[in-house]
This record gives C-alpha cells, sequence and structure tokens, in this order.
C-alpha cells in the first residue's frame, strides 16, 4: 500500500509509458484550493526576454495574424506573429502597421496625397468614409487636411483633387500616445467622430473614430498590454530558413519586430541551426523561437544553437495532416510536457502550438510545462483575423487554412515548402472554415478567466507554481478511456445549447 499520493499518477509515470497522449487522453485530478479565482496570476515569457501577461500567442499564418490581429493580441497581453507568406516589403507594412496602432481597431485608415482625384477616393461603395490627405500620401507624414465621403457625396464637381475640397481645421490630431480615455474625452469634448494620432514629430500615423471607441469600451477592460522598450505593441514574425530569409529578417529588424519565429514542421534541421546562429549573432538583441519540435533531442539541438524559445507541436493541429501523410509527429500532451521538461532545465520557455479548441486544453498545455500556447483555430473565426466573413449553409464562417495547403502553398511561396528542384506538391494541410466567434478582445479574456478556474482546482496560483506541483508530482493525473472522454463532455441530452458566457 503507497502513500495517499499514489491516487493517479504523476507526469513522470504517465508520459513514460510508451503512448502519445494528447489534451483530450488526459486529465488533472484536483488538488487543494487556499486562494480565489482572482489571485491566480497567468503572467508569462514567450521567449527569454519577452514577458506577457497572458499566455496566449496567435499563429504566423495567413488566416489568423496580420495586423489587426497582431495589435488586438498585444492590447490584451498576448503577442501575435505575423505570417510571412507574403512578399517582404508586404510581411513588413503589417508589422509596421499592428505597431503604430495606439487602440486595437479595425479600421483602416486611409491616407492619400493632396493631388489624388477625389473621385478615385469616394465613388464606390466599399470606398472609406474618410480620407486623411497627408504630405507624402502615405502615413507618417505631415497631415494636411481631411475629406469625409459625406462632404464628397454633395459635390458638384466630382473632378477637383483632394486638396482643393479638404478640410484642414486644427486640432485634428492628439498625440499617440493617449490612451482610450483620453481620445474618448478629446472626441466628447471637440465633438468630433474621429481624431488622428500623431507622432512627435507631428507626422499622422493612425484613425481613431467614435464607434471604434464605443466598440473597444463594451470588451472587457483591458489592461497595459505588451508594450516593448519603444512603447509601442511587441509583434513577432515568422521567417523561414532559406538565404532570402536573411534578407526578410533584415526587412522585418528595421520595422520593429520584438521577437522572430524560424517556422518549420521540423525545426530539427541543419538549415534551421545555422539560421539561428546567424540570428544570435547578426541581432543579438532579437529572441528567437525555433521549431517545431517533439522530442527532447530535438529541443536539445536548437537549445544548444541558442534560442530563446521553443515551438511545439507536429501535426497537431486543426488543419494539419503531417501525421497521416508523414507518419511522424506526436501526440501533444507527451510533446508539451517531453519538450518543457528538458527546455526548462535551460530556462528557455515554450510554446503549446496547436490542438487548442478550448480553454481546458489552455489549462492541459500550461500545466505540462509550455509558458503560451499558440492557436490557429481558436482565433481564425474572430472580427480581427485576415478575410471577410461568408456564409455557409446559414452560418457565419471565416476561411481558415493550413500553411501546408496546396491553396496556401501556391499563393507565391512555392519555393518555400517545396525546394528549390522539387517538382510534385504534396500538402500538409487542408483549406477549410470556421465559426464566427466575434472579437478576440471579447472571448480571450473570458477564456482566461475559465484557465484562472482551472488553476485555482489544481491549487496553482501561477504557471510557475503549477510547473513545481508537476515537477514534484504533487499534480496527479490519468489517461482517460474512451467512455471516460465520452462522459467528460456534454452527453445524453435529446439537445443542448452549449453558451459559455
Ligand atoms: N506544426 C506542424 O505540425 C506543421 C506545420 N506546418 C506549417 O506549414 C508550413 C510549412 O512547413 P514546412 O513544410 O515544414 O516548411 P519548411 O520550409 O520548414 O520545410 C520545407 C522543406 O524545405 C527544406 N528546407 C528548409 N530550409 C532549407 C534551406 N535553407 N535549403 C534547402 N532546403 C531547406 C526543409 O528541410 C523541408 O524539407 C509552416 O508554416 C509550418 O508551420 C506544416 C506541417 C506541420
Ligand atoms: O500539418 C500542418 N499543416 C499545415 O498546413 C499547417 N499550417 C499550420 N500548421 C500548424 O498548426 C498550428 C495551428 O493549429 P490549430 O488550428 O489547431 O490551432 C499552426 O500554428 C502550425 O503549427 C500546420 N500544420
Ligand atoms: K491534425
Amino acid at each position: 500500500m503507497g502513500s495517499l499520493l499514489d491516487d493517479g499518477f504523476g507526469a513522470e509515470r504517465l508520459f513514460n509509458q510508451g503512448y502519445s497522449y494528447t489534451y483530450d487522453d488526459v486529465i488533472f485530478l484536483p488538488h487543494y484550493i487556499d486562494f480565489p479565482t482572482d489571485a491566480v496570476q497567468l503572467s508569462t515569457r514567450l521567449s527569454r526576454n519577452i514577458p506577457l501577461s497572458i499566455p496566449c500567442v496567435s499563429s504566423p499564418m495567413d488566416t489568423v495574424t496580420e495586423s489587426h490581429m497582431a495589435a488586438a493580441m498585444a492590447a490584451l497581453g498576448g503577442i501575435g506573429i505575423v505570417h510571412y507568406n507574403l512578399p517582404t516589403p508586404d510581411q513588413a507594412l503589417l508589422v509596421r502597421s499592428a505597431k503604430s496602432r495606439r487602440v486595437p481597431l479595425l479600421s483602416n485608415p486611409v491616407f492619400r496625397g493632396p493631388h489624388s482625384r477625389i473621385a478615385d477616393e469616394f465613388d464606390g461603395d466599399d470606398k472609406p468614409p474618410l480620407v486623411l490627405v497627408t504630405e507624402s500620401g502615405g502615413n507618417g507624414s505631415k497631415l494636411l487636411g481631411y475629406v469625409l465621403k459625406s462632404d464628397w457625396q454633395g459635390l458638384g464637381d466630382k473632378e477637383v483633387k483632394l486638396v482643393d475640397y479638404m478640410r484642414s481645421d486644427s486640432g485634428v490630431c492628439v498625440p499617440w500616445s493617449y490612451d482610450l480615455e483620453k481620445i474618448d474625452s478629446c472626441l466628447d469634448s471637440q465633438g468630433r467622430d474621429f481624431v488622428g494620432l500623431e507622432e512627435e514629430g507631428g507626422e499622422v500615423v493612425d484613425v481613431v473614430t467614435r464607434e471604434d471607441v464605443e466598440r473597444v469600451k463594451s470588451y472587457p477592460k483591458l489592461g497595459k498590454g505588451t508594450v516593448g522598450p519603444d512603447g509601442r505593441w511587441m509583434v513577432g514574425a515568422a521567417v523561414g530558413t532559406r538565404e532570402s530569409d536573411k534578407e526578410r529578417l533584415e526587412h522585418l529588424v528595421k520595422a520593429g519586430i520584438n521577437v522572430v519565429v524560424l517556422d518549420s514542421s521540423q525545426g530539427n534541421s541543419i538549415y534551421q541551426i545555422e539560421m539561428i546562429k546567424y540570428v544570435k549573432r547578426t541581432y543579438p538583441e532579437l529572441d528567437v523561437v525555433g521549431g517545431n519540435v517533439v522530442t527532447m533531442s530535438q529541443a536539445q539541438n536548437l537549445i544548444q544553437a541558442g534560442v530563446d524559445g521553443l515551438r511545439v507541436g507536429m501535426g497537431s493541429g486543426s488543419i494539419c495532416t503531417t501525421q497521416e501523410v508523414c507518419a511522424v509527429g506526436r501526440g501533444q500532451a507527451t510533446a508539451v510536457y517531453k519538450v518543457a521538461t528538458i527546455a526548462a532545465q535551460s530556462g528557455v520557455p515554450v510554446i503549446a502550438d496547436g490542438g487548442i479548441s478550448n480553454s481546458g486544453h489552455i489549462v492541459k498545455a500550461l500545466v505540462l510545462g509550455a509558458s503560451t500556447v499558440m492557436m490557429g483555430s481558436f482565433l481564425a473565426g474572430s472580427t480581427e483575423a485576415p478575410g471577410a466573413y461568408e456564409y455557409q449553409n446559414g452560418r457565419r464562417v471565416k476561411k481558415y487554412r493550413g500553411m501546408g495547403s496546396l491553396e496556401a502553398m501556391t499563393k507565391g511561396s512555392d519555393q518555400r515548402y517545396l525546394g528549390d528542384t522539387a517538382k510534385l506538391k504534396i500538402a500538409q494541410g487542408v483549406v477549410g472554415a470556421v465559426a464566427d466567434k466575434g472579437s478576440i478582445l471579447k472571448f480571450v479574456p473570458y477564456t482566461m478567466q475559465a484557465v484562472k478556474q482551472g488553476f485555482q482546482d489544481l491549487g496553482a496560483s501561477s504557471l510557475e507554481s503549477a510547473h513545481n506541483l508537476l515537477r514534484s508530482s504533487t499534480l496527479r493525473l490519468e489517461a482517460r478511456t474512451g467512455a471516460a472522454q465520452v462522459e467528460g463532455g456534454v452527453h445524453g441530452l435529446v439537445s443542448y445549447v452549449k453558451k459559455s458566457f
């Protein structure tokens, strides 16, 4: 007869039996609660030098992370990794655009030069309600004036130039450093529907409308967010491991990225190890995340090469077919536990990438040793994800596709996926759609509250305390049988509605 602690298994024992477990296969046994839910701290690190206040990262995928997602993730205290399935200047622009945002807004301010034809800017249903006229015709330049769509609608001569018709009242711009409350009171006191945000040198970089402010105010209150030393949102970007990616990285560093993610399904390669060393040598101040890995020896190689963070997961993503196509990968719970065990010895944070579809999966990933979770499908149906909503069988959906799907591969990154000489394309991902989930500014805070409740049940008041419970085998867990998994879900009802908040 063992001690009382012999109820359930410690993680070391559970994960050393030759099974590849995923999140749904395992369940934690509750422990002892001596603090309220709100005492749980989810602050963490993405990589050695990137602190976050929530453990959430958006995937570098072209249906997940562009500038709106990256700004909103940072505003929530997480971080977004901008994908690289597009030309370098465009990726750098997405990074700049995310970093120039002050509040996480959905609008895309339109900047034009004074000599643009007014009709070109407003004629058509898809045209913006407002055009800002700047010296250079782009953002980051001095504001000369603005034209509202409503002004143009009442105009007799539609051939005039913007400069002939723009308004140039003073007070249209406020300093970029203003927060939401200050912007809100400016809008109120001046009776305006929008303000421009200008840098110290007087260059206008963003616009905030009253509608934007009202929208953000209707969500749970934002904290300070993930702000870098430059006072702007921290933003990450993905690159590959080819020669051309070195030039891409140079542009991204100029655009102000705070971390680079080397994007590969199998990161333990000569290409990636050389790239890690190159990044560390060339940009010693820049954190580099390597991956993906799922084994201790893969992780050890990348740690020795100098990574500041490790991305874990192979074939676990919702759109991934790697395990089917290549017969390689690992159950995500086992992968996270194993890699985190070795990474912890070097103080390298682990990102659990893929396979997150509910708050319980996030709790499992974090408690099994991850410092953050990276999510694709969980975020792809949000208003902040790229792309427009469509309807499928009466449901509002957004497109979501794997970066190794044929469609994503042929979008212009053939070389990256096929090798320079390969002729045959084999997909390792699918194209699909996910349901509309509204704004991440709403559902991520609620999800974090659910995660805190999970931590509380385990008696873990922080990620660090969860990891201590794990390593000391105080945390007890078990594998669930198929029937136990069914029992753990909703079952036996004729119909039901699932609404979490
Ligand atoms: N997490 C996962 O389970 C998976 C993720 N994906 C995603 O799909 C995308 C594509 O992934 P991969 O196919 O792994 O792309 P990849 O670019 O890492 O690899 C493609 C092929 O190119 C080779 N390669 C890399 N650098 C090279 C260089 N410098 N010279 C010559 N050859 C080089 C690789 O060894 C590999 O055979 C990524 O966004 C990845 O995150 C794809 C499959 C699985
Ligand atoms: O096998 C794959 N083929 C693909 O085409 C593909 N695209 C993305 N990814 C990986 O899946 C992660 C997102 O997974 P989730 O939707 O489950 O969050 C992402 O973060 C990636 O790690 C892919 N894996
Ligand atoms: K999969």
